[in-house]
């Protein structure tokens, strides 16, 4: 601890007694357990700070894992501001997913794994045009559902096999599980599983959950990938589930020391197979531990504090806590029973309206939101938005890499890395047009599937003159594919330029600019500014950062190239919005569910549909859950 009056750098000055000392704390294992707003994300920042400047670690032997890539950058950010140096960039910083990736593809071929694997999606990001897509988690799911002839729901498929992976059960595990209870649905899901490890095997992929797991296989194999490792931070630990607990004891093997941060009140994932239980196993398998607890709140009213505490402490279960708001008590909250969904939306625009012209300029609408308890509900909302003029934008609707062109260059930039990417030439095959409608895709799919070939060798082999896909004009679309092909594998030599070069060419060549033009002549501007701005952050994207600090290990380097990294760097990011859109914030309202504004604040919240049935939701297994997301939605409010 530092002495009183002490003339405090930066990184300390801003901080209550109880942030310093879990600051500066010396434990060896540190446990930091506080409400909302109490300054969490401060702390961990500041810790990080204070290792690199005080205790005089190397950056580069710190990793420090967020729940999302957006509270990573942030903190990069932040660190990067009170360090003034260029020292954060060495920062091993990133969600589990975005970490264990990195590490995979330096030293994966020690569990012989292909250096060259590719990440499958969680989420359906890929507009299938005749056939499912093939890289997407869901896609995959969704082909194999329909060839066994299953009715069951591919997003309940998907979310069950990662439950099944998140707890360490393979699917030949669950498989000799079942032979005992005989189920007919749970036999379905074996079986789909089963085909699902088949189908990620054969092209190369890795779904979410297994770059964890394999992370697990690589450390328990070789503990020397992270022998340089000093100390492992993790926020929004209450969110962890069991294998990233084992992933934090195996990063930390080196030295065990371990930081975490998180408020148990705030576990909303548990339908993600966060474990809450992490909290007790580490206090059970880190008996060292120390535990500092953050008792002031510095975000919201006295008043939203006390309404958010008497709904948490309904859980009876619940360990008593303390927190203490540092500002005034202000108005208490609003409760308002209106009649429908309809009358609720007119009912919000109005308010928001009032609470903004009352205000003269002091809250806009920048600084309001509203939080759903499932994105669904947003209908009537934004009609009553719509009716009333007020500007809106959705937090993870239309993202930037949903907009129609980034998603046909991105379709380009992964043909150009990987011809056999069935579902990226699906994109891009017809863009901008070349004769080739459903009906000849439809021919070209049966013959792929016919001879189990990819799509691309299929195309390859009509345009040799081989097969026969079209009755008229087929030497017209036989010559313009293979101008399509030729200009592919042209780019497929330039496979190691830097990205914006190849986005450039991709543009040029394929004169993807005279489509745009043509097709949106209104906004086609916009459109490719929206492909600079891609060019821009493939530039920005600072792909040395897959480069780990040399260990003296021997670690994998071929195979690689700047494509490569570039896109896997992107399949991981789908939890950020776009640029513009995320600075485009100011006077406009935001739109949220209540899970993707976890770790975020505004003036003024509302929390519409506030029912049985909405919250708690009625597939929700879990009501405490349901009560811990009302609870976060309510913590988000500053003043109202
Ligand atoms: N010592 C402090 N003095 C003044 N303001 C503070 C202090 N600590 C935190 N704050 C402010 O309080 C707000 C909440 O802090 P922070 O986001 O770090 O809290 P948190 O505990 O991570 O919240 P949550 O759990 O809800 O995500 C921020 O606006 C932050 O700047």
């Amino acid at each position: 601890m530092l002495p009183a009056g002490a003339n405090l750098p930066a990184h300390l000055a801003a901080l209550n007694a109880a942030q310093m000392a879990a600051v500066t704390s010396p434990a060896s294992v540190l446990q930091v357990l506080a409400g909302p707003g109490s300054g969490k994300t401060r702390v961990i920042t500041c810790r990080v700070v204070h290792l690199i400047k005080s205790a005089k670690i190397d950056p580069s032997n710190i990793i420090v894992a967020t729940f999302t890539n957006k509270a990573a950058n942030e903190m990069k950010h932040r660190i990067q501001s009170m360090l003034g140096s260029e020292l954060p960039s060495k920062l091993i910083i990133g969600t589990f997913h975005a970490t264990c990736r990195k590490y995979l593809i330096n030293y994966g071929h020690h569990i012989k794994l292909w250096p060259n694997f590719r990440v499958a999606d969680a989420e359906e990001r890929l507009r299938s045009l005749v056939n499912p897509s093939y890289s997407t988690s869901k896609s995959i799911i969704k082909k194999i559902i329909k060839k066994i002839k299953s009715e069951m729901d591919p997003g309940t498929v998907q979310a069950r096999i990662s439950h099944l992976k998140a707890n360490n059960e393979s699917a030949a595990f669950y498989e000799a599980g079942l032979m005992k209870t005989k189920k007919v649905v749970s036999e379905d899901i074996a079986k789909i599983y089963r085909d699902y490890e088949d189908e990620l095997i054969a092209h190369n992929l890795l779904d979410f959950d297994d770059l964890l797991i394999r992370m697990v296989e690589l450390l328990r194999k070789m503990p020397q990938c992270v022998g340089n490792i000093e100390h492992v931070l993790i926020d929004e630990y209450q969110d962890t589930n069991l294998i990233q607990f084992d992933l934090m004891s195996l990063l930390a093997s080196a030295r065990s020391v371990i930081t975490v941060v998180g408020d148990p009140d705030q576990s909303i994932y548990g339908f993600r197979s966060a474990d809450r239980r992490n909290l007790k196993k580490l206090l059970q398998c880190y008996k060292e531990t120390e535990t500092i607890t953050l008792e002031q709140n510095y975000r919201s009213t006295g008043a939203i504090l006390h309404s958010s505490l008497s709904l948490i402490e309904q859980e009876t279960s619940r360990p008593p806590k303390s927190l203490q708001s540092t500002i005034m008590s202000g108005t208490r909250p609003t409760y308002r029973k209106l009649r429908d969904n309809r009358s609720e939306g007119t009912w919000l625009a109005r308010e928001i309206n009032r609470i903004v012209k009352r205000t003269g300029t002091m809250i806009h609408y920048g600084d309001i939101a509203v939080l759903l308890r499932s994105a669904s509900l947003s209908f009537e909302l934004e009609r009553g938005l719509g009716r009333a003029g007020i500007p809106y934008r959705m937090a993870g609707g239309k993202r930037f890499f949903d907009r129609a062109e980034i998603k046909d260059v991105m379709a380009y930039l992964r043909l150009i890395n990987d011809p056999s990417d069935n579902s990226a030439l699906l994109r891009v095959i017809n863009v901008p047009s070349r004769g080739f409608g459903e009906s000849r895709l439809n021919k070209l799919i049966a013959e792929s599937e016919q001879y189990h070939t990819s799509l691309w060798t299929s195309l390859k082999s009509f345009i040799g003159g081989n097969t026969r896909l079209c009755g008229r004009s087929e030497d017209k679309v036989r010559s313009t594919l293979g101008a399509f092909v030729r200009t592919i594998e042209g780019l497929e030599k330039m496979n190691g330029e830097a990205i914006d070069v190849l986005i450039q060419q991709i543009v040029q060549k394929t004169r993807y600019r005279q489509y745009l033009e043509a097709k949106n002549p209104h906004d086609f501007q916009e459109k490719l500014d929206n492909i600079k701005e891609l060019q821009e952050f493939a530039l920005d994207a600072r792909l040395r950062e897959d480069d780990l600090p040399d260990i003296g290990l021997e670690r994998n380097t071929t195979c690689r190239t700047p494509l490569g990294d570039f896109l896997a760097h992107i399949s991981l990011m789908s939890d950020l919005v776009g640029n513009s859109e995320e600075t485009a914030g100011k006077g406009i309202l935001t739109i949220s569910t209540i899970h993707a504004a976890k770790g975020l604040e505004w003036p003024v919240v509302f929390v519409p549909s506030i029912y049985q049935g909405s919250i708690p939701h009625s597939r929700a297994e879990d009501i405490d859950e349901e009560r811990r997301l009302l609870f976060v939605a309510m913590t988000r409010a500053q003043r109202k």
